[in-house]
């Protein structure tokens, strides 16, 4: 296993539920699920697109009900993360998507940062959490929600925009990104996934987000390729995640590469790992196997990851530290 010490920034905590939990918490809250078993639930991992995977992705939600399943979730997570050399992860949760099951606010915040709060003893990962609004759902919904969070101060770091881009753009969400830079909060959105290049320059420019998540699709503006080069705007990147819904043809066809060579501030992440098939060593070990990355350009993607969080400066240079040491180790 590559051992890769990184910061995770693009993680959708929901999106780590793996098949074997989904039976086991089905089971511990008494829920009747539409899979005969896991080979049948597996069999459906198949994607033709984002809404595809979308659509899986809420239903499986269904089976998180208690704090406890929301921290158990998040422990799984932290552990496995921690085994493929994350070392610092921001984690997103998507609060509208329990919210709308009828789970309480408190109960998916207070069980996800419960696991968070012991996560540097326990695994060695220090984490911050990032509230994620539903794009394909109003605006006017994100916007209280968030008030919400606000008042019950709920430990969140920053807020993001996710789920279907497409039809869904960031301008629709000033109000939100407005009232996020008034309380203090770190702003980042999804753009250029499977929407346009227009879409990432309304995030940088009506959201003012300080991230892109994905922002594959800069690539087909050069204008923007130089904006975001010239600012170093952090574009987390998920290639596991971009074959297996379709964004590209096969890994050899992932535009990481040409972004790199762009000059482009790109780092490596899992997206949603129960789904796409790995985690963040899965995907530096297939672009290191598929691409032939040398353990230089593999630090250099890993700093990129740790220069673009959002974690206090003596942690960042710590961080940085164990990367160098990791490529002098190489060889
Ligand atoms: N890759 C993705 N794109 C948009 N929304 C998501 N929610 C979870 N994963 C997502
Ligand atoms: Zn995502």
């Amino acid at each position: 296993m590559l051992q890769l010490p990184s910061a995770e920034l693009h993680l959708h905590i929901e999106g780590t539920l793996e098949p074997e939990l989904i039976f086991e918490l089905a089971e511990r809250n008494g829920i009747a699920l539409p899979y005969a078993d896991l080979a049948d639930l597996r069999d459906r991992y198949e994607f033709t697109d984002l809404q595809s995977f979308l659509d899986l992705y809420y239903s499986n939600m269904d089976v998180l009900r208690t704090e406890a399943d929301f921290a158990d979730i998040t422990r799984a997570y932290l552990r496995r993360a921690a085994a493929a050399g994350v070392r610092h992860a921001e984690i997103m949760m998507d609060p509208q998507a329990h919210l709308v099951r009828g789970v309480a606010l408190e109960t998916c915040v207070n069980g996800v940062a419960s696991a968070l709060a012991g996560s540097e003893a326990e695994f060695g990962v220090s984490t911050g959490l990032i509230a994620a609004f539903l794009r394909d759902r109003p605006a006017g919904e994100a916007l209280q929600v968030l008030e919400e969070l606000l008042a019950m101060d709920a430990p969140i770091i920053g807020i993001g925009l996710d789920s279907a881009e497409v039809g869904h753009p960031p301008s629709g969400f000033v109000a939100v990104y407005e009232r996020a830079r008034a309380a203090g909060l770190r702003r980042i959105a999804h753009a250029g996934e499977e929407g346009p290049p227009e879409y990432v320059w309304e995030a940088l420019d009506l959201l003012g987000v300080e991230r892109i998540d994905h922002g594959i699709r800069c690539l087909e503006d050069d204008a923007l390729v130089e904006r975001l080069a010239a600012e170093q705007v952090p574009l987390t990147v998920c290639p596991l995640s971009n074959v297996r819904l379709r964004a590209v043809d096969t890994l050899k066809d992932h535009p990481l590469p040409a972004m790199l060579a762009r000059g482009l501030n790109v780092c490596v992440n899992s997206d949603d790992p129960a789904y796409f098939g790995g985690y963040v060593d899965d995907n530096f070990g297939q672009l290191r196997e598929t691409f032939g990355l040398s353990a230089d350009e593999l630090a250099t993607l890993a700093a990129n990851s740790v220069r673009s969080a959002f974690v206090a400066q003596q942690r960042r240079e710590a961080l940085l530290g164990e990367i160098e040491d990791w490529r002098l180790a190489q060889g």
